[in-house]
């Protein structure tokens, strides 16, 4: 097994000569949780598209789990197991909680006209969806509309369809963004307990999570990766605190200049 489930090589993405992803070389080693940060237009979010092949890169590799994936389709990294966490958005409101687990339990399966299915294969997605539901702490919530839900609770609710599609590296995009305190501990525990046996590689803004949270972090700006390695290291490289962090290299100091 190779250490690195996910390694690119000048990754580039230029939009009509702007080059928003510039030469990037990511390492993601297998089994932990890897943090991509860095200011606002720094190409995280064109990088996220890239791995999970929303958007077709202008040069560079990207290999995950010994394959090389550059060149395929989204649907079939995500049968790779390379998942991206659902934005909000594609949570069906007027479904249950339940039903929008299952819904995307029978996509996993391609079986996109399961409702033509027998009562028992229903009631297996049932079962699991709740298993689901339960590693998310929305137990109680199973028969409510998904719409009705609080913020941070549907958040919860994307990582339980994320986590149907059996992901293997599992993108989180910006998982506590908007939430309160209480909200961002338990997202926070909800990670790190679903990231036990598979590999996250999450966008975060909020650098006490991140501390908190991520075995290494890649920080980039302008489309270029500064630095790579563990928080404690990498949150004290001038480079990186003249860039991002502001002048106070402590992490709490940090984060508040980043939120302010
Ligand atoms: N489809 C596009 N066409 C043209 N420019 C784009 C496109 N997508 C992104 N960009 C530009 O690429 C740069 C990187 O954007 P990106 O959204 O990847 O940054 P980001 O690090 O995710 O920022 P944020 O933290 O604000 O979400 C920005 O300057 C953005 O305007």
């Amino acid at each position: 097994m190779q250490d690195h489930i996910l390694e690119t090589e000048g990754l580039t993405k230029e939009f009509r000569g702007f080059v928003a992803v510039s030469g990037v070389d990511l390492r993601i080693r297998r089994g932990t949780i890897h943090g991509l940060i860095g200011p606002n237009g720094a190409g995280k979010t064109t990088c996220f598209n890239l791995l999970t092949k929303f958007m077709q890169p202008s040069r560079g590799t990207i290999r995950y789990d010994g394959r090389d994936i550059t060149r395929m389709k989204p649907a079939e990294v995500a049968r790779l197991g390379l998942v991206r966490s659902f934005q909000i958005s594609a949570v069906f409101p007027h479904l249950s909680v339940l039903e929008n687990v299952r819904v995307a339990l029978q996509r996993q399966r391609g079986g996109s006209y399961d409702f033509w299915r027998s009562d028992s294969v229903l009631r297996r997605y049932d079962d699991r969806a709740m298993e689901l539901l339960a590693d998310v702490g929305l137990t109680t919530y199973a028969a409510a509309p998904a719409g009705t839900l609080p913020y941070g609770r549907k958040r919860a609710l994307e990582i339980a369809t994320t986590l149907a599609l059996d992901p293997t590296l599992m993108l989180l995009d910006e998982p506590t963004a908007g939430m309160t305190h209480e909200d961002v501990d338990r997202i926070v525990a909800l990670v790190r307990r679903v990231a036990q046996g598979r590999t996250v590689l999450m966008v975060e803004h909020n650098l006490k999570v991140v501390e908190g949270l991520c075995d290494a972090i890649t920080v980039l700006t302008r489309g270029k990766v500064l630095a790579e390695g563990p928080y404690a290291e990498v949150s004290r490289n001038p480079d990186v605190i003249a860039a991002y962090l502001g002048s106070d290299p402590s992490v709490s100091g940090a984060a508040e200049v980043v939120h302010a």
